[in-house]
């Protein structure tokens, strides 16, 4: 996922690289004013030294900063990359990768925030050890390929137990999805859980409780192993120590005044040692989160992601006819599900037509809905707008429509393209739908407050009515409303808006207005069984609900 800018990476590499020889440099000269060794450049030591600090700090500052930019860059450009293949998605692939699942990719992403210092780190640790060890060749061959072949060991040992480790950093990444899935029933299921105990002692005891709890186990024994590694690195190191200052000696692999610019040289490697060491247990959960992220996004790929996302101003044609030619949908069968069968539906809807979809729960009104407003991909079929066949370009077809869901959304911003600060048709707008009296003014912020459900439905129509689609979707809308405005709704509103030109197809349960459509089209066990010109005969609603 995390895409790698290598032009980037070879240039951190490089900068690092004079950067590590001017660390090296310092440890060089006061190593070989401890050591009391008479070195080349002994006229201006105290001169060059100084000068080397400089330069180092400068370089340094330059090198932190580009690895600041690199990394802020990266998680940045991926986060959108989440956000833009989450903006091409289907409604269906949404439906089955389930909101939890994006949240944890979204924390997943957030881990990076961490990079610039664990990678610069990295980079200066690794850059001072290969100085270290090349000067350790420098000085004796046999005792280098001894540290070498020691901190090889460690680094085996590093590389088996992290293995262990990457599977349970896996499943703590796929438990805390199954976390976020249960603080979601928490939030959204609040009064639900306070008004029964039972529910809430089990979902906070033995679900919310029991991941954290078994997390938590997890977590510490990830931790603790970790702890036991770097612990044994760290002494590892020291033993190393002992053997270099006793036993190399002891079996003249290394002359006694060799020992102490080695044992100096050792000091300055427990250093970096102990930091790639230490940073193991980020970069373990860095590479699970980034193929967690990986596979999200090759899911993501691989679902048809083809929709064309058009530039909200693309223009938009009158639609004088909508065709369903065959249309049927299903839903994929997971465990416990019975597959549900949309359709066969064919369906020929007109300009300015009002059709109420009717049915029992269940029949597939909001399924056929979803295929109607594009939202479905139908499973079969055709679908003509203007007796142009819709491919591929859903985006296209779907901004002919407007639609207020039954679980509608109101934005707490204003993404549309107009202000409603002294626009007259959102003031005229706020007055029929008898709003005006419970939005103050035409503020932004007055129209994004908090509204009872019958009133964010109405602002919810202003805001669809705003845009100016020519076809207009409502799934059960009226059935938060109270019965006066629910009256007003069928007789004045919709009439009006028919005036207008409007198509509206409405799923509604209100029999008592159906006179007020066009056409009533009726659904059972997602087909049209129904399908009545209300103006041509009476409507004998009673008749209408049998089976
Ligand atoms: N995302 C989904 N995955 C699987 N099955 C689904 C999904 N959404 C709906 N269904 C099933 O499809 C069938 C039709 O549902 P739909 O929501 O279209 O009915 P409806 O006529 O709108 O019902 P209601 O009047 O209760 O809103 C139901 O059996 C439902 O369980």
């Amino acid at each position: 996922m995390f895409k790698p800018d290598w032009k980037q990476i070879l240039f951190l590499c490089l900068i690092s690289i004079p950067n590590s020889l001017f660390t090296f440099g310092i440890l060089f000269i006061i190593n070989s004013i401890v050591t009391g060794k008479n070195i080349f450049i002994s006229a201006d030591l105290d001169k060059l030294f100084f000068v080397i600090i400089a330069l180092s700090f400068g370089l340094n500052l330059f090198f932190q900063r580009k690895i600041v930019g690199f990394t802020f860059n990266l998680i940045y450009e991926n986060e959108i990359r989440i956000f833009q293949s989450l903006r091409q998605t289907s409604l269906k692939q949404l439906e089955t990768i389930g909101p939890e699942r994006i949240y944890g990719i979204v924390e997943d992403v957030r881990l990076f925030a961490y990079m610039p210092g664990f990678l610069s780190a990295t980079l200066s640790a690794l850059m001072s050890l290969i100085i270290c060890l090349t000067y350790y060749f420098i000085l004796s061959v046999k005792a280098a390929l001894v540290v070498i072949l020691l901190i090889g060991f460690l680094v085996l040992l590093y590389v088996f137990i992290n293995k262990r480790l990457f599977q349970r950093v896996l499943s703590l990444r796929s438990m805390n999805d199954a976390y976020f899935k249960v603080v979601d029933d928490a939030i959204k299921g609040f009064k639900e859980l306070k008004m029964n105990t039972i529910k809430s002692h089990n979902l906070f005891e033995h679900f919310l409780g029991r991941n954290r709890r078994e997390v938590r186990d997890l977590e510490t024994g990830i931790g603790n192993r970790y702890l036991a590694l770097n612990l044994f690195s760290q002494y590892g190191l020291y033993l190393m120590m002992g053997i270099i200052l006793f036993i190399l000696p002891a079996v003249h692999l290394l002359q006694q005044k060799e020992v102490i610019p080695f044992v100096v040289l050792l000091l300055f490697i427990i250093g970096p040692v102990s930091t790639l060491l230490g940073l193991q247990n980020y970069y373990t959960r860095a590479f699970v989160a980034n193929g967690r992220i990986a596979t999200f996004l090759e899911e993501m790929k691989n679902l048809p992601l083809n929709e064309i996302v058009h530039e909200p101003l693309t223009a938009l044609s009158e639609v004088s006819a909508l065709r369903f030619e065959n249309i049927t949908y299903h839903y994929e069968s997971r465990i416990g599900d019975s597959t549900f069968h949309l359709g066969p539906v064919d369906l020929n809807i007109t300009k300015g037509e009002t059709i109420f979809i009717i049915g029992g729960n269940g029949s597939g009104k909001s399924t056929f809905i979803n295929c109607l407003t594009g939202l479905y991909k139908p499973t079969g079929g055709r679908i003509f707008l203007n007796d142009q066949e819709v491919g591929n370009d859903d985006q296209y077809y779907r901004n002919h429509m407007t639609a207020i869901f039954t679980d509608n959304h109101l934005f707490s911003r204003n993404y549309d393209n107009y202000s409603l600060e002294g626009n007259k048709k959102y003031e005229r707008l706020l007055k029929v739908m008898k709003l005006d009296n419970v939005v103050a003014d035409d503020r932004e912020e007055s129209a994004r407050r908090k509204f009872s459900k019958g009133q964010s439905k109405r602002m919810a129509m202003i805001f669809a009515l705003m845009e100016d689609a020519p076809v207009l979707v409502l799934d059960e809308w009226a059935a938060d409303q109270d019965p006066y405005f629910r009256k007003y709704f069928y007789e004045k509103l919709l009439p009006e808006l028919k005036k207008q030109g409007k198509t509206i197809i409405a799923v509604t349960h209100d029999d008592a207005y159906f006179k007020y459509a066009d056409r009533v089209i009726k659904f059972d066990y997602g087909k049209i069984v129904r399908d009545i010109q209300v103006n041509e005969k009476p409507l004998e609603t009673e008749t209408l609900w049998e089976l």
